[in-house]
Protein backbone atom coordinates (compact mmCIF):
# COMPACT_ATOMS: atom_id res chain seq x y z
CA UNK A 1 0.00 0.00 0.00
CA UNK A 2 0.98 3.67 -0.63
CA UNK A 3 0.23 5.53 2.76
CA UNK A 4 0.37 8.70 3.99
CA UNK A 5 0.23 9.34 8.02
CA UNK A 6 -0.78 13.02 9.22
CA UNK A 7 0.01 13.06 12.92
CA UNK A 8 1.70 15.49 15.00
CA UNK A 9 2.37 13.26 17.38
CA UNK A 10 6.34 12.12 16.31
CA UNK A 11 6.41 8.99 18.49
CA UNK A 12 3.78 7.71 16.66
CA UNK A 13 4.83 8.85 13.43
CA UNK A 14 7.97 7.06 13.79
CA UNK A 15 6.38 3.77 14.82
CA UNK A 16 3.95 3.73 12.50
CA UNK A 17 6.66 4.51 9.80
CA UNK A 18 9.03 1.73 10.94
CA UNK A 19 6.60 -1.01 11.20
CA UNK A 20 4.36 -0.26 7.87
CA UNK A 21 8.17 -0.09 6.06
CA UNK A 22 9.01 -3.69 7.50
CA UNK A 23 5.62 -4.77 6.30
CA UNK A 24 6.71 -3.53 3.06
CA UNK A 25 4.39 -0.51 2.41
CA UNK A 26 5.45 2.52 0.90
CA UNK A 27 4.89 5.19 3.70
CA UNK A 28 4.93 9.18 3.75
CA UNK A 29 4.22 10.63 7.29
CA UNK A 30 4.09 14.53 7.72
CA UNK A 31 2.95 16.79 10.89
CA UNK A 32 0.59 18.53 9.41
CA UNK A 33 -2.57 19.72 7.90
CA UNK A 34 -0.90 21.63 5.52
CA UNK A 35 2.32 19.50 4.51
CA UNK A 36 -0.76 16.43 3.88
CA UNK A 37 -1.92 18.45 1.19
CA UNK A 38 0.86 19.51 -0.64
CA UNK A 39 1.82 15.73 -0.77
CA UNK A 40 -1.46 14.83 -1.96
CA UNK A 41 -0.57 17.66 -4.79
CA UNK A 42 2.19 15.97 -5.37
CA UNK A 43 1.59 11.81 -5.60
CA UNK A 44 -1.25 9.71 -4.95
CA UNK A 45 -1.85 7.66 -2.34
CA UNK A 46 -4.25 4.68 -2.20
CA UNK A 47 -4.79 5.07 2.29
CA UNK A 48 -4.82 8.12 4.46
CA UNK A 49 -4.71 8.11 8.19
CA UNK A 50 -5.48 11.27 10.02
CA UNK A 51 -5.07 12.53 13.48
CA UNK A 52 -8.25 14.01 14.75
CA UNK A 53 -6.36 16.39 16.64
CA UNK A 54 -4.26 18.59 15.24
CA UNK A 55 -2.75 22.14 15.71
CA UNK A 56 -3.76 24.20 12.89
CA UNK A 57 -6.30 22.31 10.55
CA UNK A 58 -7.84 18.75 12.58
CA UNK A 59 -8.21 15.56 10.91
CA UNK A 60 -12.03 16.26 9.69
CA UNK A 61 -10.74 20.02 8.28
CA UNK A 62 -8.23 17.95 6.43
CA UNK A 63 -10.41 15.22 5.48
CA UNK A 64 -13.01 17.47 3.93
CA UNK A 65 -10.24 19.34 2.06
CA UNK A 66 -8.50 16.01 0.30
CA UNK A 67 -12.47 14.42 0.22
CA UNK A 68 -13.23 15.75 -3.38
CA UNK A 69 -10.73 14.48 -5.17
CA UNK A 70 -12.10 11.16 -4.21
CA UNK A 71 -8.65 9.75 -4.71
CA UNK A 72 -7.59 7.70 -1.50
CA UNK A 73 -9.69 6.13 1.11
CA UNK A 74 -8.98 8.31 4.78
CA UNK A 75 -9.18 6.72 8.26
CA UNK A 76 -9.31 8.54 10.95
CA UNK A 77 -7.78 8.46 14.49
CA UNK A 78 -8.86 9.91 17.59
CA UNK A 79 -7.17 10.03 20.94
CA UNK A 80 -10.71 10.78 22.60
CA UNK A 81 -12.71 8.23 20.92
CA UNK A 82 -15.70 10.87 21.43
CA UNK A 83 -18.83 8.70 19.06
CA UNK A 84 -19.83 12.33 17.90
CA UNK A 85 -16.54 13.14 16.43
CA UNK A 86 -16.58 9.40 14.94
CA UNK A 87 -19.63 9.71 13.32
CA UNK A 88 -18.72 13.10 11.73
CA UNK A 89 -15.85 11.49 10.27
CA UNK A 90 -17.67 7.80 8.65
CA UNK A 91 -20.63 10.95 7.60
CA UNK A 92 -17.91 12.99 5.86
CA UNK A 93 -16.52 9.87 3.89
CA UNK A 94 -13.84 7.94 5.97
CA UNK A 95 -13.48 4.54 5.77
CA UNK A 96 -13.46 4.38 9.43
CA UNK A 97 -12.02 5.67 12.71
CA UNK A 98 -9.61 4.14 15.36
CA UNK A 99 -9.41 4.95 18.79
CA UNK A 100 -5.59 5.86 19.89
CA UNK A 101 -3.75 3.87 21.84
CA UNK A 102 -4.19 1.43 18.81
CA UNK A 103 -1.57 -1.33 17.88
CA UNK A 104 0.53 -0.95 14.66
CA UNK A 105 -1.31 -4.29 13.58
CA UNK A 106 -4.87 -3.25 14.50
CA UNK A 107 -3.83 0.00 12.71
CA UNK A 108 -2.39 -1.96 8.94
CA UNK A 109 -4.95 -4.39 9.56
CA UNK A 110 -7.65 -1.36 9.07
CA UNK A 111 -5.89 0.14 6.14
CA UNK A 112 -6.12 -3.41 4.18
CA UNK A 113 -9.63 -3.44 4.57
CA UNK A 114 -9.79 0.14 3.15
CA UNK A 115 -7.06 -0.77 -0.03
CA UNK A 116 -9.75 -3.42 -0.44
CA UNK A 117 -12.41 -1.64 -0.61
CA UNK A 118 -10.65 1.16 -2.59
CA UNK A 119 -9.74 -2.04 -5.19
CA UNK A 120 -13.20 -3.23 -5.56
CA UNK A 121 -14.53 0.46 -6.20
CA UNK A 122 -11.97 1.10 -8.73
CA UNK A 123 -13.01 -1.93 -10.20
CA UNK A 124 -16.68 -2.30 -10.50
CA UNK A 125 -17.70 1.37 -10.96
CA UNK A 126 -16.81 4.20 -13.81
CA UNK A 127 -15.42 7.47 -12.39
CA UNK A 128 -18.49 9.05 -13.16
CA UNK A 129 -20.69 6.89 -10.72
CA UNK A 130 -17.67 7.11 -8.15
CA UNK A 131 -19.20 10.95 -7.44
CA UNK A 132 -21.76 12.02 -4.90
CA UNK A 133 -24.42 9.97 -4.16
CA UNK A 134 -27.83 11.64 -6.24
CA UNK A 135 -29.46 14.20 -4.26
CA UNK A 136 -32.53 14.27 -2.42
CA UNK A 137 -34.71 16.58 -0.34
CA UNK A 138 -36.69 14.94 1.87
CA UNK A 139 -39.86 16.31 3.06
CA UNK A 140 -43.49 16.85 2.18
CA UNK A 141 -44.71 19.14 4.82
CA UNK A 142 -46.14 22.60 3.74
CA UNK A 143 -42.93 25.03 4.89
CA UNK A 144 -40.90 22.04 3.20
CA UNK A 145 -42.97 22.00 -0.03
CA UNK A 146 -43.18 25.58 -0.42
CA UNK A 147 -39.10 25.58 -0.42
CA UNK A 148 -39.19 22.90 -3.30
CA UNK A 149 -41.90 25.41 -5.25
CA UNK A 150 -39.58 28.27 -4.87
CA UNK A 151 -36.46 26.00 -6.03
CA UNK A 152 -38.42 25.00 -9.04
CA UNK A 153 -39.26 28.91 -9.65
CA UNK A 154 -35.67 30.13 -9.35
CA UNK A 155 -33.66 27.41 -10.27
CA UNK A 156 -33.73 28.47 -13.82
CA UNK A 157 -32.81 31.54 -13.86
CA UNK A 158 -28.84 32.83 -13.77
CA UNK A 159 -29.60 35.15 -10.79
CA UNK A 160 -27.62 35.03 -7.78
CA UNK A 161 -29.37 33.05 -4.97
CA UNK A 162 -29.35 34.00 -1.15
CA UNK A 163 -30.13 30.88 1.54
CA UNK A 164 -31.00 31.56 4.88
CA UNK A 165 -31.86 29.75 7.70
CA UNK A 166 -30.17 27.82 10.88
CA UNK A 167 -27.63 25.74 11.04
CA UNK A 168 -28.42 22.05 9.64
CA UNK A 169 -31.83 22.74 8.41
CA UNK A 170 -30.09 21.83 4.80
CA UNK A 171 -29.29 25.07 3.27
CA UNK A 172 -26.67 22.99 0.84
CA UNK A 173 -28.92 20.65 0.07
CA UNK A 174 -31.10 22.84 -1.64
CA UNK A 175 -28.33 24.71 -3.37
CA UNK A 176 -27.15 21.49 -4.37
CA UNK A 177 -31.01 21.43 -5.89
CA UNK A 178 -30.95 24.84 -7.30
CA UNK A 179 -27.84 23.92 -9.47
CA UNK A 180 -29.46 20.64 -10.60
CA UNK A 181 -32.12 22.21 -11.77
CA UNK A 182 -30.34 24.84 -13.49
CA UNK A 183 -29.65 24.72 -17.22
CA UNK A 184 -25.92 24.74 -15.23
CA UNK A 185 -26.11 21.55 -13.97
CA UNK A 186 -23.53 19.59 -16.43
CA UNK A 187 -21.33 22.66 -15.49
CA UNK A 188 -18.86 22.34 -12.30
CA UNK A 189 -20.57 22.97 -8.85
CA UNK A 190 -17.95 24.31 -6.68
CA UNK A 191 -18.22 25.27 -2.97
CA UNK A 192 -16.65 26.83 -0.25
CA UNK A 193 -17.01 27.50 3.41
CA UNK A 194 -16.06 31.17 4.38
CA UNK A 195 -16.23 30.17 8.21
CA UNK A 196 -13.72 27.02 7.92
CA UNK A 197 -10.84 29.36 6.58
CA UNK A 198 -8.77 32.07 7.75
CA UNK A 199 -9.08 35.15 6.16
CA UNK A 200 -6.09 35.08 3.76
CA UNK A 201 -7.11 31.66 2.74
CA UNK A 202 -10.49 32.68 1.83
CA UNK A 203 -9.14 35.29 -0.68
CA UNK A 204 -6.74 32.84 -1.66
CA UNK A 205 -9.43 30.28 -2.57
CA UNK A 206 -11.90 32.47 -3.66
CA UNK A 207 -9.44 34.46 -6.08
CA UNK A 208 -6.30 32.22 -6.45
CA UNK A 209 -2.60 33.69 -6.03
CA UNK A 210 0.19 34.27 -8.22
CA UNK A 211 3.77 32.70 -7.19
CA UNK A 212 5.46 34.37 -4.12
CA UNK A 213 2.77 37.00 -3.43
CA UNK A 214 2.66 35.93 0.11
CA UNK A 215 4.46 33.49 1.97
CA UNK A 216 3.49 30.25 1.39
CA UNK A 217 2.56 30.64 -2.49
CA UNK A 218 4.97 28.50 -3.81
CA UNK A 219 3.22 27.69 -7.04
CA UNK A 220 0.11 29.86 -8.45
CA UNK A 221 -3.09 28.72 -8.33
CA UNK A 222 -6.16 30.00 -10.29
CA UNK A 223 -8.87 30.53 -7.40
CA UNK A 224 -12.72 29.03 -6.86
CA UNK A 225 -13.96 31.64 -9.22
CA UNK A 226 -11.76 30.53 -12.43
CA UNK A 227 -12.65 26.89 -11.92
CA UNK A 228 -16.19 27.64 -11.63
CA UNK A 229 -16.30 29.52 -14.81
CA UNK A 230 -19.26 28.68 -16.85
CA UNK A 231 -20.97 26.69 -13.55
CA UNK A 232 -22.22 27.46 -10.50
CA UNK A 233 -20.04 28.76 -7.05
CA UNK A 234 -21.76 27.93 -3.48
CA UNK A 235 -20.43 30.28 -0.97
CA UNK A 236 -21.08 29.06 2.39
CA UNK A 237 -21.11 31.38 5.63
CA UNK A 238 -21.72 34.07 3.32
CA UNK A 239 -22.05 36.33 6.75
CA UNK A 240 -18.36 35.29 7.49
CA UNK A 241 -16.67 36.82 4.45
CA UNK A 242 -14.22 39.39 5.97
CA UNK A 243 -15.42 43.27 5.39
CA UNK A 244 -12.21 43.86 3.70
CA UNK A 245 -12.74 41.12 1.40
CA UNK A 246 -16.50 41.92 0.52
CA UNK A 247 -15.58 45.29 -2.11
CA UNK A 248 -13.93 42.33 -3.97
CA UNK A 249 -16.38 39.75 -4.17
CA UNK A 250 -19.55 42.77 -5.01
CA UNK A 251 -17.25 43.51 -8.09
CA UNK A 252 -16.78 39.72 -9.55
CA UNK A 253 -20.94 39.72 -9.18
CA UNK A 254 -20.99 43.20 -10.89
CA UNK A 255 -19.09 42.65 -14.04
CA UNK A 256 -17.78 39.36 -13.65
CA UNK A 257 -13.94 40.58 -13.17
CA UNK A 258 -11.15 39.87 -10.91
CA UNK A 259 -7.47 39.29 -10.12
CA UNK A 260 -5.58 36.74 -8.39
CA UNK A 261 -3.74 37.70 -5.30
CA UNK A 262 -0.67 39.45 -6.37
CA UNK A 263 -1.91 39.30 -10.36
CA UNK A 264 -1.76 42.38 -12.61
CA UNK A 265 -4.14 40.72 -15.17
CA UNK A 266 -7.97 41.34 -15.22
CA UNK A 267 -9.88 38.40 -15.77
CA UNK A 268 -13.42 37.71 -16.95
CA UNK A 269 -15.45 34.63 -15.17
CA UNK A 270 -19.35 33.85 -16.05
CA UNK A 271 -20.25 31.86 -12.75
CA UNK A 272 -23.69 31.88 -10.84
CA UNK A 273 -23.35 32.43 -7.01
CA UNK A 274 -25.28 31.01 -4.89
CA UNK A 275 -24.77 31.95 -1.33
CA UNK A 276 -26.06 30.90 2.63
CA UNK A 277 -25.87 32.14 5.67
CA UNK A 278 -26.92 31.13 9.66
CA UNK A 279 -27.22 34.63 10.48
CA UNK A 280 -29.75 37.69 9.64
CA UNK A 281 -27.69 39.08 7.36
CA UNK A 282 -29.90 42.38 7.19
CA UNK A 283 -29.11 42.36 11.34
CA UNK A 284 -25.60 42.17 9.72
CA UNK A 285 -25.79 45.37 7.73
CA UNK A 286 -26.92 47.10 10.36
CA UNK A 287 -24.30 46.54 12.54
CA UNK A 288 -21.90 47.47 10.09
CA UNK A 289 -20.44 43.82 9.48
CA UNK A 290 -21.54 43.45 6.25
CA UNK A 291 -21.83 45.71 3.34
CA UNK A 292 -25.37 46.79 1.88
CA UNK A 293 -24.19 47.39 -1.62
CA UNK A 294 -23.21 43.84 -1.35
CA UNK A 295 -25.88 42.06 0.77
CA UNK A 296 -28.56 44.08 -1.96
CA UNK A 297 -26.60 42.26 -4.65
CA UNK A 298 -26.81 38.65 -3.33
CA UNK A 299 -30.10 39.24 -1.75
CA UNK A 300 -32.11 39.17 -5.34
CA UNK A 301 -33.93 35.48 -4.58
CA UNK A 302 -34.07 34.23 -1.34
CA UNK A 303 -34.83 31.20 0.03
CA UNK A 304 -35.49 30.83 4.01
CA UNK A 305 -35.06 27.15 5.33
CA UNK A 306 -37.84 26.29 8.26
CA UNK A 307 -36.23 24.97 11.05
CA UNK A 308 -37.07 21.08 11.64
CA UNK A 309 -39.43 21.28 14.49
CA UNK A 310 -41.82 23.49 11.63
CA UNK A 311 -41.85 20.42 9.56
CA UNK A 312 -44.77 18.30 10.88
CA UNK A 313 -44.24 14.91 9.15
CA UNK A 314 -40.90 15.18 8.17
CA UNK A 315 -39.40 13.88 11.29
CA UNK A 316 -40.73 10.45 9.87
CA UNK A 317 -39.83 10.66 6.61
CA UNK A 318 -36.24 11.86 7.31
CA UNK A 319 -35.53 8.99 9.83
CA UNK A 320 -36.99 6.12 7.03
CA UNK A 321 -34.60 8.25 4.27
CA UNK A 322 -31.77 8.32 6.82
CA UNK A 323 -31.81 4.31 8.09
CA UNK A 324 -31.28 2.20 5.13
CA UNK A 325 -32.56 -1.36 5.52
CA UNK A 326 -32.74 -3.82 7.94
CA UNK A 327 -33.15 -0.94 10.70
CA UNK A 328 -35.92 -0.12 12.44
CA UNK A 329 -37.28 2.14 15.10
CA UNK A 330 -39.34 1.01 18.09
CA UNK A 331 -42.94 3.26 18.39
CA UNK A 332 -41.31 4.54 22.05
CA UNK A 333 -37.97 5.85 20.45
CA UNK A 334 -39.88 7.11 17.27
CA UNK A 335 -42.30 9.46 19.80
CA UNK A 336 -39.20 10.55 21.38
CA UNK A 337 -37.29 11.53 18.27
CA UNK A 338 -40.77 13.55 16.86
CA UNK A 339 -41.26 15.27 19.81
CA UNK A 340 -37.96 16.47 20.14
CA UNK A 341 -37.00 20.09 19.46
CA UNK A 342 -34.05 19.54 16.84
CA UNK A 343 -31.94 22.70 17.80
CA UNK A 344 -29.47 21.44 15.09
CA UNK A 345 -32.26 20.19 12.80
CA UNK A 346 -31.51 17.56 10.00
CA UNK A 347 -28.02 16.99 10.44
CA UNK A 348 -28.28 16.51 14.37
CA UNK A 349 -31.14 14.54 13.47
CA UNK A 350 -28.75 12.24 11.27
CA UNK A 351 -26.12 12.41 13.88
CA UNK A 352 -28.34 10.85 16.12
CA UNK A 353 -29.41 8.09 13.92
CA UNK A 354 -26.09 7.30 12.91
CA UNK A 355 -24.91 7.35 16.93
CA UNK A 356 -27.87 4.72 17.80
CA UNK A 357 -27.01 2.18 15.19
CA UNK A 358 -23.54 2.27 16.31
CA UNK A 359 -25.39 1.26 20.11
CA UNK A 360 -28.28 -1.08 19.28
CA UNK A 361 -27.44 -4.17 20.40
CA UNK A 362 -29.75 -5.33 17.15
CA UNK A 363 -31.28 -3.80 13.90
CA UNK A 364 -34.02 -2.03 15.86
CA UNK A 365 -33.37 1.42 17.71
CA UNK A 366 -35.16 1.87 21.11
CA UNK A 367 -34.91 4.65 23.61
CA UNK A 368 -31.85 2.94 25.23
CA UNK A 369 -30.13 4.08 21.99
CA UNK A 370 -31.08 7.50 21.81
CA UNK A 371 -28.98 10.40 23.80
CA UNK A 372 -30.71 11.26 27.21
CA UNK A 373 -32.26 14.27 26.29
CA UNK A 374 -34.27 12.95 23.63
CA UNK A 375 -35.40 10.21 25.53
CA UNK A 376 -36.27 11.00 28.12
CA UNK A 377 -39.27 13.53 27.07
CA UNK A 378 -37.42 16.50 28.05
CA UNK A 379 -36.56 18.77 25.45
CA UNK A 380 -34.33 21.53 24.69
CA UNK A 381 -35.67 24.51 23.58
CA UNK A 382 -33.33 26.21 21.05
CA UNK A 383 -32.80 29.58 22.01
CA UNK A 384 -30.06 29.79 19.10
CA UNK A 385 -32.85 29.83 15.52
CA UNK A 386 -35.44 32.49 17.60
CA UNK A 387 -33.71 34.38 20.21
CA UNK A 388 -36.71 34.20 22.73
CA UNK A 389 -35.97 33.59 26.01
CA UNK A 390 -36.66 30.80 26.86
CA UNK A 391 -36.31 28.12 29.80
CA UNK A 392 -33.75 25.92 29.25
CA UNK A 393 -36.00 23.04 29.54
CA UNK A 394 -39.70 22.25 29.05
CA UNK A 395 -41.66 19.31 29.59
CA UNK A 396 -42.71 18.85 25.93
CA UNK A 397 -45.55 15.72 26.68
CA UNK A 398 -48.08 15.19 28.42
CA UNK A 399 -47.87 11.35 29.02
CA UNK A 400 -44.36 12.35 31.08
CA UNK A 401 -45.44 11.66 34.44
CA UNK A 402 -46.12 8.04 33.03
CA UNK A 403 -43.05 7.73 31.36
CA UNK A 404 -41.18 8.92 34.64
CA UNK A 405 -42.82 6.51 37.36
CA UNK A 406 -41.91 3.90 34.48
CA UNK A 407 -38.79 5.07 34.72
CA UNK A 408 -38.80 4.93 38.35
CA UNK A 409 -39.93 1.56 39.07
CA UNK A 410 -37.30 -0.49 36.24
CA UNK A 411 -34.76 2.59 37.96
CA UNK A 412 -35.32 0.80 41.29
CA UNK A 413 -35.25 -3.03 40.02
CA UNK A 414 -32.42 -2.63 38.15
CA UNK A 415 -30.60 -0.88 41.11
CA UNK A 416 -32.04 -3.45 43.37
CA UNK A 417 -30.57 -6.71 40.95
CA UNK A 418 -27.09 -4.57 40.74
CA UNK A 419 -27.49 -4.66 44.74
CA UNK A 420 -28.24 -8.38 44.84
CA UNK A 421 -25.32 -8.82 42.74
CA UNK A 422 -23.02 -7.10 44.89
CA UNK A 423 -22.53 -4.65 42.41
CA UNK A 424 -21.32 -6.89 39.65
CA UNK A 425 -22.52 -5.13 36.64
CA UNK A 426 -21.93 -8.61 34.47
CA UNK A 427 -24.00 -10.80 36.58
CA UNK A 428 -26.38 -8.06 37.43
CA UNK A 429 -27.01 -7.59 33.26
CA UNK A 430 -27.46 -11.55 33.07
CA UNK A 431 -29.72 -11.40 35.75
CA UNK A 432 -32.01 -8.55 34.28
CA UNK A 433 -31.67 -10.54 30.54
CA UNK A 434 -30.26 -7.56 28.87
CA UNK A 435 -27.04 -6.77 27.27
CA UNK A 436 -24.05 -5.49 29.28
CA UNK A 437 -23.56 -2.37 27.53
CA UNK A 438 -27.70 -1.50 28.11
CA UNK A 439 -27.05 -1.66 31.52
CA UNK A 440 -24.01 0.74 31.27
CA UNK A 441 -26.42 2.92 29.33
CA UNK A 442 -29.37 2.65 31.87
CA UNK A 443 -27.08 3.39 34.54
CA UNK A 444 -25.44 6.52 32.39
CA UNK A 445 -29.23 7.78 32.43
CA UNK A 446 -30.03 7.24 35.76
CA UNK A 447 -27.27 9.18 36.77
CA UNK A 448 -27.89 12.37 34.74
CA UNK A 449 -31.39 12.26 35.73
CA UNK A 450 -30.16 13.07 38.92
CA UNK A 451 -28.62 16.15 38.27
CA UNK A 452 -30.59 17.21 35.24
CA UNK A 453 -33.20 20.62 36.36
CA UNK A 454 -36.52 19.02 35.10
CA UNK A 455 -39.78 21.19 35.46
CA UNK A 456 -42.66 19.52 35.57
CA UNK A 457 -46.08 20.66 33.87
N1 LIG B 1 -34.31 17.79 3.36
C1 LIG B 1 -33.25 17.00 3.49
N2 LIG B 1 -33.27 15.77 2.96
C2 LIG B 1 -32.21 14.94 3.12
N3 LIG B 1 -31.09 15.26 3.79
C3 LIG B 1 -31.03 16.47 4.33
C4 LIG B 1 -32.09 17.41 4.19
N4 LIG B 1 -31.73 18.54 4.84
C5 LIG B 1 -30.51 18.33 5.33
N5 LIG B 1 -30.09 17.09 5.02
C6 LIG B 1 -28.80 16.50 5.44
O1 LIG B 1 -28.48 17.11 6.70
C7 LIG B 1 -27.11 17.47 6.77
C8 LIG B 1 -26.98 18.98 6.94
O2 LIG B 1 -27.47 19.63 5.78
P1 LIG B 1 -26.73 20.91 5.16
O3 LIG B 1 -25.25 20.80 5.24
O4 LIG B 1 -27.33 21.16 3.81
O5 LIG B 1 -27.23 22.01 6.22
P2 LIG B 1 -26.84 23.54 6.30
O6 LIG B 1 -28.08 24.28 6.60
O7 LIG B 1 -26.08 23.93 5.06
O8 LIG B 1 -25.89 23.55 7.58
P3 LIG B 1 -24.75 24.63 7.97
O9 LIG B 1 -25.42 25.96 8.11
O10 LIG B 1 -24.25 24.13 9.29
O11 LIG B 1 -23.72 24.59 6.87
C9 LIG B 1 -26.49 16.97 5.48
O12 LIG B 1 -25.96 15.69 5.73
C10 LIG B 1 -27.65 16.87 4.51
O13 LIG B 1 -27.43 15.91 3.53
Amino acid sequence: MNLLLVDDDAVFRDAFVRWMQFKGHHVTAVSSGAEAISQCEKRDFDIAVFDLNMPGMSGLELLQRVQASGKMEVIILTGEGTIESAVLAIQMGAFGYLTKPCSMGELEERCQAACQQRQACLKNKPARARRRPPLTLVGESPAMRDVVRLIHRIAPTDKPVLIQGASGTGKEVVARAVQQHSKLCDQPFVTINCAALPELLVESELFGHQKGSFTGATTEKPGLFEIADGGTLFIDEIGELPLALQPKLLRVLEDGSMRRIGGHTERNVRVRIIVATNRDLAAEVQAGNFREDLYYRINVLSVHMPPLCQRSGDIDRLVDYFLASPWQVDPAARKALNRYDWPGNVRQLSNVLQRATVLADNDTITLDDLPNEIASGVKEVSQIDTGDRKPAFAVCDHDSNDTVALDDISKAHVLEVLAKENGNKASAARKLGIHRRKLYRLLERYQSNESTPQMTS
